[in-house]
């Protein structure tokens, strides 16, 4: 098959004047276990900046509070466990019941492997209509089961790192970092995915296009820049891109947060939270380049 090689960035979502939060985008990040209460934060903060008019984190009760007192300007939703660590069946409708109402929806940011991040994986994988994104323990999730990845209802954009890819596709780090392109490529057309490899040069592919990313640097090694990145990516796909564009610009405005984040506090002292402080900067080049 022929590969399409992307070198433009799409065009980026228009705010007519008369927008209102309702129609800029709604979206739902499910992220977060005790111990792994950034990840929900970071990837709330970074649909924030992305620009999305509402953005909810479901989060387990146990940490709602304290994701909740990180910033006031996303929701969040107790997700109630049982003992078994399986969402309440009163918890699990009362999500069910919200879901069509979002715009974009993502899993897996710190949701840790424990059996409700599984079943709720596999459950919005196969039956949401909306665009889903698919990161960190939600891909554990798909690469532990035993069965091929289930048909999805709607679009599904993937965002592993290599050892995350590692795991979905068996194939080690070292045979995927040789040839990264096709690895990608091939994964993207079998499952029909958009899929995200992370990394220095990230490659973003549905099986037909690919883009390599130009922006970012090894100060973005840090904890919980790929958090940020979700949310990011979900902003974009709740504002109406296309899975592979959103893909292709979230991947490009928070590799160029991080390059301007990285010239004002340098690559060894950038954190992951300075990129969503970036992020306007980013935004800002963009518009001025596509005006
Ligand atoms: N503040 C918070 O709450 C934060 C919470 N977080 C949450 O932590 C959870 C665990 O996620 P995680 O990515 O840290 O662990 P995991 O999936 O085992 O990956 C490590 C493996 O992958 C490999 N590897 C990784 N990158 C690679 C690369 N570029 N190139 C090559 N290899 C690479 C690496 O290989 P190694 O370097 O060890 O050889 C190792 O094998 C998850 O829920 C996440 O969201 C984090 O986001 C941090 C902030
Ligand atoms: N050397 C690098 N150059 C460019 N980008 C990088 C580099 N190292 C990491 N990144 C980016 O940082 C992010 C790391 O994501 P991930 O490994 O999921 O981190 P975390 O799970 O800690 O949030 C990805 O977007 C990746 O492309
Ligand atoms: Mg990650």
């Amino acid at each position: 098959m022929n590969i399409q090689r992307i070198k433009d960035l799409p065009p980026l979502p228009q705010r007519a004047p008369d927008s209102h939060k309702g129609s800029c985008g709604k979206v739902l990040i499910i992220a977060g276990s005790p111990g792994m209460s950034g990840a929900a934060c970071l990837a709330g903060m970074g649909a924030l900046r992305g620009g999305s008019g509402l953005v909810f984190v479901a989060t387990p009760a146990a940490i709602q509070s304290i994701v909740a007192s990180v910033n006031p300007c996303y929701l969040t939703i107790p997700l109630e466990l049982d003992s078994d660590s399986q969402l309440t069946s009163e918890s699990t409708a009362h999500l069910l019941d919200q879901l069509p109402g979002f715009d974009a929806v993502a899993i897996g940011p710190g949701c840790g492997q424990h059996p409700w991040v599984r079943d709720l994986t596999v459950q919005l994988y196969s039956e949401l209509e909306q665009t889903l994104i698919v990161d960190a323990d939600a891909l554990n999730s798909l690469a532990a089961l035993e069965t091929p990845l289930p048909d999805a209802a709607g679009p599904r954009i993937l965002t592993p790192h290599p050892g995350e890819f590692s795991r979905l596709t068996n194939v080690s780090i070292k045979d995927i970092s040789a040839d990264r392109e096709t690895h990608a490529i091939q994964f993207a057309q079998k499952h029909q995915v958009v899929l995200v490899l992370k990394g220095a040069g990230t490659i973003v592919t549905d099986g037909t296009q690919l883009a390599v990313n130009q922006t970012g640097n090894a100060g973005m090694a840090t904890g919980g820049t790929g958090d940020v990145l979700t949310g990011l990516t979900t902003s974009l796909a709740g504002q109406g891109m296309s899975p592979f564009d959103a893909a292709q610009l979230g991947v490009y405005l928070h590799g160029l947060a991080g390059d301007f984040a990285a010239d004002d506090l340098s690559q060894p002292a950038m954190i992951a939270a300075d990129l969503l402080d970036y992020i306007p900067d980013a935004w800002r080049e963009l518009i001025a380049e596509t005006n």
